[in-house]
């Protein structure tokens, strides 16, 4: 019943998604955990901003195995990849807004700080506009298991945590459940969207 209502809410997440215009054309895709071994991961290839329930296919988080003659994203090895680093990842959503590319390639290096805003709050675990919150920036690569491999030993080196960035790409960002995945999501782009004007104004 659990996993029914999870995977009612990620529909209604990604339509949300779409009507926001974060997920252009077919770009993204989003996924949310059934147990310890499956998830729930989008239909390569759809318009996630029109996903239904059946749209979504069963994935082995270990082998990747699908059962399935339908092709799960073809990102599947970025979700499974955060399945395994913690347990206690639910849901998972992966979006193209506009803020999102031109900031990640605006922004030099590997890393986005974001700091002073009191919506860092929106993040699990951040309770002041004064702890920096660090979003993790990776070069785009179309061999998708070698960018899996790239933010696996990052994580192991520093821990990511709520999302990161796939520079000219878009957004990674997840939660124990989708709820907490889409606070985080809007947030994130909030944060987003800050940085960005504030770059211009400050560039004039
Ligand atoms: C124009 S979308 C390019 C592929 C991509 O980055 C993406 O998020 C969607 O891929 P999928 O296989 O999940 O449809
Ligand atoms: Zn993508």
């Amino acid at each position: 019943m659990i996993v029914t209502q999870q995977l009612a809410e990620l529909v209604a997440a990604c339509h949300w998604i779409g009507a926001k215009g974060w997920c252009p054309a077919t770009g993204g895709n989003m996924s949310v955990r059934l147990d310890g071994q499956t998830c729930l991961i989008s239909e390569s290839g759809q318009d996630k901003g029109c996903l239904e329930a059946e749209h979504f296919l069963r994935v082995d988080i270990l082998s990747q195995r699908v059962d399935d003659h339908r092709r799960p994203s073809a990102e599947t090895a970025l979700h499974t990849l955060i399945y395994r680093r913690d347990p206690l990842v639910g849901a998972i959503l992966h979006t193209h807004s506009v803020n999102a590319t031109v900031l990640s390639l605006a922004q030099a290096g590997d890393s986005l700080v974001l700091n002073g805003y009191e919506m860092q709050k929106s993040l699990a675990g951040v309770h002041s506009h004064l702890t920096p919150v660090t979003v993790a920036i990776f070069d785009n690569d179309q061999d998708i298991a070698a960018l899996a491999e790239r933010v696996a030993a990052r994580d192991k080196l520093e821990g990511l945590r709520h999302g990161f960035l796939v520079r000219g790409h878009g957004l990674y960002c997840w939660g124990r459940d989708v709820k907490e995945a889409r606070r985080h999501l809007e947030g994130l782009e909030f944060l987003f969207q800050c940085a960005l004007q504030r770059r211009l104004l400050e560039a004039k």
